[in-house]
């Protein structure tokens, strides 16, 4: 295992990162000292694992776990599979964490992780094996009161199930019971919260249906576009279709499907779900070239798949009138200026997509406690907590006249503040 401590390159999605949170910084002059602190990681583990394939091969895996900042409690996070996993989108979307979870007022600080890989090469028990030697890689670096892993890109709850279950097993007998809640996003039968897997969407369009209302606007008869038909695409446009909105277009990595009818989405998820994940071939819709799918005339636009796809060079014509990011990082910092510019509204990932973190602070709760809570109750303390989380931003962001993203940071920025204060480090 490596564990790497410096200062920081500036590049990619993290120079995104940076590019916002020293704006945010600069309007409220941040004490010198706590945005030093801010701007680093505390720790980036990066290990190298051995795993025999199903062949009889050996091959070696990087895995990273960044933990950005616990100022707030233990860090939290998701763990991502994907080729585009490497440290430098580790520590962009660990520091992202850290401002979600205190915006919402979570006890939990930053951290984010996953393995360089593309999983669909792999039989689902080499990603079973891989999964466990990571967590066994991780060791001690990952626990239920240090730093709660849970599922984002190409995990899911089957595998936060073998995390637990490894963690655990290397668990005295005594405590092994008592580990389930290492991660978040569990099945709901292995200590698993009735509604995690559908809380990211759900807030997704709890933030939407705020900004609505906000403009007196009616989702009834609205349209809209969802890049990525994943956990994230899919449960947004199952709330969204229920508000009266219509799925018009959906793109994910294996093309473009329109129809300006609608696309009914689960009809569409019974699809993916015989076609390993992916929407082509899907029949009630027709192809689209894939390269100007942000163009298509809609009244919202769902980034939820990855990070960087709203660009300066693809974003001026943008026809819709709100881009809600389900997916980290989906939008440039240069992008954001344009769009603003030309009147297109931005709820920023940081608040838009908290909801599944909020889920997951109440699946880490209900296993502390022993409890298990139904759904209606899970889902109305993720939109309480949202609802308020949204409405401080709008007012943050009124009164220092910046973008919801910059009012965002703002929040964020001044919970921290305040905490490093009361701890008498700054006096
Ligand atoms: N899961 C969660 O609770 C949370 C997730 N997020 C963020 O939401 C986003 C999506 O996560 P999640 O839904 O969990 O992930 P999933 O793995 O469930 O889904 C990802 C989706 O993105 C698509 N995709 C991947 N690459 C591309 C591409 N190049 N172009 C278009 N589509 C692509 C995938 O398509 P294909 O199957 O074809 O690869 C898939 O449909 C991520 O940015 C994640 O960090 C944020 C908060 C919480
Ligand atoms: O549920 C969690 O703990 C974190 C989810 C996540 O990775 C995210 O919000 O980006």
């Amino acid at each position: 295992m490596e564990t790497v401590k410096k200062q920081l390159p500036k590049a990619g999605m993290y120079e995104n990162v940076l590019r916002q949170y020293n704006q945010a910084a600069d309007i409220i002059d941040l004490h010198k000292g706590i945005r030093k602190i801010l701007m680093n990681t505390n720790n980036e583990i990066v290990v190298h694992f051995p795993v025999k394939l199903d062949d009889g091969s050996i091959e070696v895996f990087t895995g990273y776990r960044v933990q950005h900042n616990n100022a707030l409690g233990p860090y939290k996070g998701g763990l991502r599979y994907h080729t585009t996993v490497d440290i430098d989108a580790a520590r962009a979307l660990a520091m992202w964490m850290t401002w979600k979870s205190a915006i919402v007022g979570l006890p939990y600080g930053g951290g984010k992780g996953g393995i360089q890989i593309d999983p669909s090469k792999y039989s689902e028990s080499e990603l079973e094996r891989i999964t466990r030697r990571f967590t066994y890689a991780l060791g001690d670096n990952i626990g239920p009161d240090l730093d709660i892993p849970a599922p984002d890109v190409n995990t899911n709850a089957k595998i936060m199930a073998w995390i637990a279950d490894t963690y655990s097993s290397i668990k005295s007998p005594s405590v092994r019971q008592k580990n389930m809640h290492v991660v978040t996003g569990k099945p709901v039968g292995s200590g698993g919260l009735e509604g995690r897997d559908r809380a990211t969407g759900f807030g997704v369009v709890t933030n939407i249906k705020k900004w609505a209302k906000n403009l007196d606007k009616d989702l009834n008869g609205m349209t809209f576009i969802i890049q990525g038909f994943g956990n994230v695409g899919y449960w947004t446009a199952h709330f969204l279709t229920k508000e009266g909105a219509k799925l018009i277009a959906v793109q994910d990595a294996s093309g473009t499907i329109a129809n300006t009818n609608g696309i009914d989405p689960e009809s569409l998820l019974a699809h993916t779900s015989k076609n390993t994940g992916k929407i082509d071939g899907f029949e009630s819709a027709s192809k689209l070239d894939s390269s100007h799918f942000f163009e298509i005339e809609c009244d919202i636009i769902i980034p939820a798949a990855l990070g960087n796809q709203i660009t300066a060079e693809n974003c001026d014509k943008i026809k819709a009138t709100l881009i809600a990011e389900g997916a980290n990082g989906p939008v440039s910092a240069d992008a954001e200026l344009i769009l603003l510019k030309n009147g297109v509204d931005v709820i920023p990932d940081i608040l838009c997509n908290s909801g599944g973190v909020i889920g997951s602070y109440y699946e880490w709760l209900q296993n502390k406690r022993s409890e298990n809570w139904k759904m209606e109750t899970v889902l109305d303390m993720i939109s309480e907590k949202l609802e308020d989380a949204f409405d401080r931003v709008v007012e943050v962001s009124n009164t220092y006249h910046v973008s919801w993203r910059v009012g965002a940071y703002i929040v964020a920025l001044k919970k921290l503040d305040q905490t490093y204060k009361e701890r008498g480090v700054f006096p």
